[in-house]
């Protein structure tokens, strides 16, 4: 039933019970049968929320002014720039264990209403990325963009205007050289931190804000935004460090330029690593060679955690970005002639698309180089149904799903499970503390008939 609405709500204030969180961040409480979206609350306070955006609809949003009943959970706002507006620390506010408990719910839920499958829990367990639980100074890489006095800012939430106050995720070595950054104004910042403690500062033009309709994002096609990100990525000007950025997890050490992704968190790549090599080496029925895909591979983090458990996988990277894919072939390791490279023996390279991949490779009639395990780990948007069903058709044993989107993720699983897969585990890890992002790590079993 569609829910008419004719008063439009924007600038009151209401007394509201806070209930459960929602996908975006945003904590649900209703009034007079509509769902207000709070900004800032914590399930089961009583607060007074300004209604900011009224769409007319069954639901709107706000942002809590002031705390009622206080939940145990609430905590000082530790980023200064969140504090001040920013779109960065929307759960700041909240205790970092209690952050993971409503992450947990948010997947749970997820899973139910967009992938309708059973999570057999009301919360899925999320841990800390390798036991780091640290709240602040997480992120070892951050954007920023200049303001007209040369300041680092950052958006402020729903808002292409700046916040100059700082944020707390970055790790406190990369703030320090922002800071003292001069670069003038109208640039994007760029700061990293490589795992051998060098600081890498880099800036180019920042993007302008182009006006919506003609010429937006949207309407420029995918070949077109991908040369501009190619263009672009030539433009850094470094003022500390320089475009090869060390990063380890254990004994190996990837190369990377500073536009090719890597996970953020500190832990994350190290916690990932470990779980996608503890789900290849305990994927059913695996023959001592199998053939493995990692797709939306990256540099090849996972290839690396495929050739340590199982070191005579055939694993495939298949990766859209040629930064990334070229830093696979930098991976060292500790010597040992057979699993010291990432990219020795056993794995291969494939720059394309993974909707583009399946499409065109491998895939025929030839059995022999069906995947018996599949990882994927696409961006925000997920893989798509597409490209699931595909898989759910194709692969032997085994998809290992790492998404930081719990929307897309659950999405992506239930297209598995609809298909006949099993779903056999379910984790989140709190890899973007001070926020509501979560990524999950879902494993995936083969129909048994296979
Ligand atoms: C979340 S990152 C994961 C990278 C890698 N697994 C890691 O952990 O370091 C997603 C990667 O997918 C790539 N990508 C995005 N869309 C893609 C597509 N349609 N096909 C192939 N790769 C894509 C991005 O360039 C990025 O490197």
């Amino acid at each position: 039933m569609t829910h008419e609405h004719t008063t439009d709500w924007t600038g009151r204030v209401l007394r509201l019970e806070v209930a459960g969180p929602a996908h975006g961040g945003e904590f649900v409480a209703r009034h007079e049968g509509r769902v207000v979206f709070c900004r800032g609350g914590i399930t089961g306070e009583t607060v007074d929320v300004l209604v900011e955006d009224d769409p007319g609809r069954a639901f709107c949003r706000g942002t809590v002014q002031s705390v009622i009943d206080v939940s145990p959970h609430r905590v000082e706002t530790a980023c200064p720039a969140a504090a001040a507006g920013a779109g960065c620390c929307d759960w700041s506010h909240i205790e970092p264990a209690a952050a993971r408990g409503f992450a947990g719910r948010i997947l749970a839920e997820q899973a139910v209403r967009i992938g309708r499958i059973d999570p057999r829990a009301d919360e899925i367990p999320v841990e800390a990325p390798a036991g780091d639980a640290t709240a602040t100074g997480w992120r070892t890489v951050a954007r920023w963009v200049t303001g007209p006095d040369g300041r680092p800012g950052v958006r402020r939430a729903r808002s292409r205007d700046l916040v100059m106050e700082p944020c707390v995720q970055p790790d406190p070595r990369i703030l320090d050289a922002v800071t003292v950054a001069d670069v003038g104004p109208g640039r994007e910042l760029l700061g990293l931190l490589g795992d051998d403690g060098t600081v890498h500062v880099a800036h180019r033009p920042a993007v302008r804000d182009e006006p919506r309709g003609q010429g937006s994002r949207a309407r420029r096609s995918a070949a077109t935004r991908a040369r501009a990100r190619r263009s672009r990525a030539a433009d850094w000007e470094f003022v500390t460090g320089g475009p090869d950025v060390v990063r380890r997890v254990g004994e190996r050490e990837w190369r990377l330029p500073p536009e090719a992704f890597w996970q953020a968190h500190r832990s994350a790549a190290t916690h990932y690593a470990s779980a996608v090599r503890t789900a290849v080496a305990q994927a059913p029925g695996l023959p001592d060679e199998p053939v493995v895909w990692d797709l939306y591979g990256g540099a090849g983090l996972f290839a690396a955690a495929v050739r340590e458990a199982v070191p005579g996988a055939d694993v495939t990277v298949v990766e859209s970005s040629s930064a990334s894919l070229g830093a696979v072939s930098t991976t060292s390791g500790s010597g040992d002639p057979d699993t010291a490279s990432a990219a020795g023996p056993g794995v291969h390279t494939v720059r394309s698309r993974v909707e583009t991949f399946l499409e065109d490779h491998a895939l025929d009639a030839d059995a022999r180089r069906a995947p018996d395990v599949v990882v994927l780990d696409p961006p925000r948007g997920g893989a798509g149904i597409p490209v699931m069903q595909r898989l759910a058709e194709v692969a032997r044993s085994r998809i290992v799903h790492v998404g930081c989107d719990a929307a897309s993720l659950a999405r992506d699983v239930g297209a598995l499970v609809a298909a006949g897969w099993t779903l056999t585990d379910l984790r989140g890890v709190a890899a973007f503390p001070g926020t509501h992002h979560v990524e999950g790590i879902a494993v995936l079993d083969a129909p048994v008939a296979r």
